[in-house]
């Protein structure tokens, strides 16, 4: 309707910007695995998708974890949250793995921010080990293990959602 001031998306309404570079990611998931190394061991690892894949594999690889499934989650389309759609479950093989209710299991994920989506997956896994890359406030209690903390309106850009850019000079108005 005319005079309605379109909504905010949340990366609008975040207005800060947290860019991550790939060696800056890669050096977080590191990071996560040490801290993860001293809770292990895992029969497998979950990955949250799709952001989840790329820390995942990471992980998986520096635990030396082989068995690798999914739980397919689609919330944000781009960057406004709507209702959580689970696209595909957790595999029967590897719910087998964690005796049912996750135990000895590890879920990965990139970030948590409200915390909806770490919350459904952890009432799937309720046993399960939790670990983010990135956590935001209100999804940090949900979350066992993770690297760096952001305020609620930081927008963190991952690697693989950017390219590199010509960004103008300060003294031509660049923020
Ligand atoms: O804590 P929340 O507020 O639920 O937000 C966190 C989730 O949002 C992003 O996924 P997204 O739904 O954008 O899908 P994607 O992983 O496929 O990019 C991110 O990868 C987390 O999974
Ligand atoms: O790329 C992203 N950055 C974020 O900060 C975020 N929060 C929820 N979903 C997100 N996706
Ligand atoms: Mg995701």
């Amino acid at each position: 309707m005319a005079g309605e001031a379109p909504e905010l998306s949340a990366q609008e309404r975040a207005g800060r910007a947290f860019p991550v570079s790939w060696d800056q990611f890669h050096r977080d998931c590191r990071a996560l695995t040490w801290r993860l190394n001293e809770v292990g061991p895992f029969h497998a690892v979950i990955a949250i998708t799709r952001g989840g894949l790329v820390p995942a594999a990471i992980v998986a690889r520096e635990l030396g974890v082989r068995v690798i499934d999914t739980v397919c989650i689609a919330s944000y389309d781009h960057d406004k949250q709507g209702e959580l759609q689970v696209l595909k479950g957790i595999s029967e093989q590897a719910m087998k793995l964690g005796g049912g209710t996750g135990k000895g299991l590890l879920i990965v994920d990139d970030l948590v921010d409200t915390g909806k989506t770490g919350r459904l997956v952890r009432e799937m896994l309720p046993d399960a080990h939790f670990a983010t890359v990135y956590a935001k406030p209100k999804g940090r209690p949900l979350v066992d293990t993770f690297i760096t903390e952001v305020s609620q309106d930081t927008w963190i850009f991952f690697p693989w959602d950017t390219a590199l850019s010509y960004h103008p000079p300060l003294r031509d108005g660049a923020a």
